[in-house]
């Protein structure tokens, strides 16, 4: 599926008094204008692409990841976002898979591998926990595109590359698209993305995409 994406913002900014001192003393112009962030991008999407997105912070991740799920929403696709799952108060290994056995494939192949995190509730866990439950949940959920906004933010380097991979090979047993967006740039040997895209300043964007043979 061939996806366009345009987005721009008007730059008009509310002209309070301590907005003029800050524009007079650091020479910034508030005339109007338009912000473009993507200018027509053209991104190729089809079903069991990997995009990995990446690029400084502030600019436009999140913009083009929702885009691109909106898109792909829109063409018919079953999308799930790792922000949506919802969560219940209960213990971790009554709320995913169909028995215990499952519970805990499912929550090990997210990276969560510890019986003490498997029967505690997720408001007794840590941000890094509660997310590695969602992506768990995500695996479980039978959806066709898997969506991660911030994608292992709150992990340290060796579990997000652990939880990458394992996403990631997830995905491509399952067919699903998997769409991440981050910061962190040190993923790419272990997610194996179809297409990478690193998004610079202004409208400036890199793509490069990978052939990927399945093993
Ligand atoms: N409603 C809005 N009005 C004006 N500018 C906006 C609006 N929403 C986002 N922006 C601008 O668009 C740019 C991209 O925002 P986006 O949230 O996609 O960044 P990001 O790369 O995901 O950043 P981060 O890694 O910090 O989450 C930012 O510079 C932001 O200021």
């Amino acid at each position: 599926m061939l996806l366009r994406v345009n987005k721009s913002f008007d730059t008009r900014v509310e002209k309070s008094s301590r907005v003029l001192e800050v524009a007079e003393s650091f020479g910034l112009g508030l005339s109007d204008k338009r912000f473009v962030i993507y200018e027509d991008l053209e991104i190729e999407v089809n079903d069991g692409d990997i995009l990995y997105i990446t690029g400084q912070s502030g600019s436009g991740k999140s913009l083009l990841l929702r885009d691109v799920a909106q898109q792909l929403r829109e063409g018919g696709k079953n999308v799930i976002s790792i922000d949506e799952v919802p969560l219940l108060d209960v213990p971790l290994v009554d709320q995913i898979g169909s028995d215990t056995r499952e519970a805990l494939e499912l929550m090990s192949q997210a990276g969560l591998n510890d019986a003490y995190v498997w029967v505690r509730k997720p408001s007794e866990l840590s941000d890094g926990q509660r997310y590695r439950f969602r992506l768990a949940k995500v695996l479980e959920s039978g959806a066709n595109v898997w969506v991660a906004d911030e994608f292992a933010a709150v992990l340290d380097r060796e579990t997000a590359k652990i939880v990458a991979f394992n996403i990631s090979k997830a995905a491509r047993t399952r067919g699903a698209t998997l769409v991440v967006a981050t910061t962190h740039t040190d993923l790419t040997k272990y997610l194996g993305p179809t297409l990478t895209v690193e998004k610079l300043y202004g409208e400036r964007v890199d793509l490069t995409k990978y052939e990927w043979l399945p093993a």
